[in-house]
């Protein structure tokens, strides 16, 4: 119900130039040209076609007819493995282009250089180099481990002849057959941060440069080859750290074996590993970048990214149907001057998740804690329970003193008069039974200040509502 009402209400959740942005999938035209897809196809109780999202087979077959029909990419994976859905995947793909022209972090090659990425974990379905290839023309890395993943990831790009020279597939657990696993991470290190010269007794600069586990197979150093170097990394890693966790996720028709879906430590220690690795590595990647499932293990890797030392750490948020996940890229290279005195990157929404609700409490009680949240500070609000969510107005003088002052003071500036207000919204969203995403959206784009000031406000409200519902607080 909550979420029902809530999707309505949802700003975009597709990137602009995503090509089903404007035109969605159109099943029926699909179905009359593919008959293999027809029988997947129904009317829905409003008359639109549509297919049975918890059909595998449904979903498999309609990522099949998408590729092949938008992409010209010949495309299948086994069953139970994991499925991507096309325009979902296509969004990460749009984002690293983004990244890329924004020349934020320079590009060392001239502009008739061909985008090299490196997929870690590209899965049996390698969706993200077909769609980086058949998209943008990028040529890809992309790595796996598992025999299956391997197997059906080299027979997709063997498909497709037009995409063959652009896309290899790596056995990231076979390091030996490649150059450069016979060092130790720290020579590695020291070869490729000249300025850092780790030896056995020097304390390293990153607290985790250390050997990786020997039952874990590496990530990037030892995959990647001497003297290669790409654009970008990108990964949809293992989000679950078991078995029971994959399984309280709402199940959905995607598919998914155990080695896709778990690792140990979940994708908080699989990112971690990353980044260790791109400590290392830092000077072979001009980004990296991974997809994160959980807010909270956002802001823990975030903190990460600080103590390694990169230069610049960038996010976005996907939503992906009533599911969000969130971008993480970073790089270790020194952006552009240009950029350099620019603000703190604008967000018009920023959103965190409410786990482990206490069992007497749900999204109501949530509701009326905010709304006393800014009563008490003096900020108007109105609480809309059909929507779930709080209007929030703030006047000219508070928005300008939160940023500066803390909000203790706006209680102090509430009496002087404004000429112009600013609107707010802050929504909540059930994701799965416990789970609450509370998100913050404004229209303030054009005014800095404005967002600076509610992010602080923000963080404010999540410290509180932690404090008040979670468990994990
Ligand atoms: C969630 S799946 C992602 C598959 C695909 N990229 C997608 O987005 O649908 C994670 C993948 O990471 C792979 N994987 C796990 N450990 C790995 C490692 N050390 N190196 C490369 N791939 C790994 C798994 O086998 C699995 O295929």
């Amino acid at each position: 119900m909550l979420s029902r009402k809530r999707r309505r209400e949802e700003p975009p959740s597709i990137h602009p130039r995503n090509r089903y942005a404007e035109n969605p999938p159109d099943f029926a035209q699909l179905a009359s040209l593919y008959p293999s897809f027809e029988p997947f196809v129904f009317f829905s109780r409003s008359g639109r076609p549509t297919i049975d999202w918890k059909d595998f087979n449904a979903t498999r077959e309609l990522t099949r007819v998408l590729l092949l029909h938008d992409h010209a990419v010949n495309w299948w994976i086994p069953d139970g493995q994991l499925c991507p859905t096309v325009p979902n995947r296509s969004n990460y793909i749009h984002w690293i282009n983004d990244l890329l022209s924004s020349e934020l972090i320079p590009a060392t090659h001239g502009s008739d250089h061909r985008v090299k990425g490196f997929d870690i974990g590209t899965g049996a379905n390698c969706i993200y180099p077909l769609l980086g290839a058949s998209l943008l023309g990028w040529s890809f890395v992309g790595s796996d481990v598992t025999e299956v993943a391997l197997e059906w990831a080299t027979k997709n790009v063997e498909s497709n002849p037009h995409l063959l020279e652009l896309i290899k597939i790596r056995n990231a657990s076979d390091p030996f057959s490649l150059g450069g696993f016979t060092s130790s991470r720290r020579d590695i290190a020291n070869e490729s941060n000249p300025d850092l010269c780790i030896d056995e007794n020097t304390q390293p600069l990153c607290q985790d440069l250390k050997e990786p586990s020997a039952l874990e197979p590496p990530l990037l150093v030892g995959v990647v080859k001497d003297g290669e170097s790409f654009d970008f990394c990108m990964c949809n890693p293992p989000f679950f750290e078991s078995l029971e966790e994959a399984s309280l996720n709402p199940r959905t028709s995607c598919g998914g074996t155990p080695e896709e879906m778990v690792c140990h430590g979940g994708e908080k220690a699989f990112i971690t590993r990353i980044i260790e690795d791109s400590f290392v590595l830092k000077r072979s990647f001009r980004w990296f970048s991974t997809m994160v499932g959980k807010k909270a293990n956002l802001k823990f890797l975030i903190s990460k990214l600080r103590e390694v030392g990169v230069s610049v750490v960038k996010t976005t948020e996907f939503v992906q149907g009533q599911t969000a996940r969130w971008g993480l890229a970073w790089s270790f290279i020194p952006p552009s001057k240009d950029f350099i005195s620019s603000n703190t990157p604008m967000r018009s929404q920023i959103s965190f998740t409410l786990e482990g609700l206490k069992r007497q409490y749900g999204a109501f009680q949530v509701l009326k804690s905010m709304e006393s949240f800014f009563l008490d500070k003096g900020i108007s609000c109105k609480i809309d329970l059909s929507s779930f969510s709080v209007t929030v107005t703030l006047s000219e003088v508070q928005v300008n003193i939160a940023p500066k002052n803390g909000l203790e003071l706006l209680k102090a500036g509430e009496n002087q008069s404004s000429k112009s207000q600013c609107v707010f919204c802050v929504s909540l969203l059930e994701q799965i039974p416990g789970t609450l995403l509370v998100r913050w959206s404004s229209s303030a784009k054009d005014r800095p200040a404005v967002s600076g000031g509610f992010n602080s406000l923000f963080n404010q409200l999540e410290e509180c509502l932690r404090k008040e519902f979670s468990l994990k607080a």
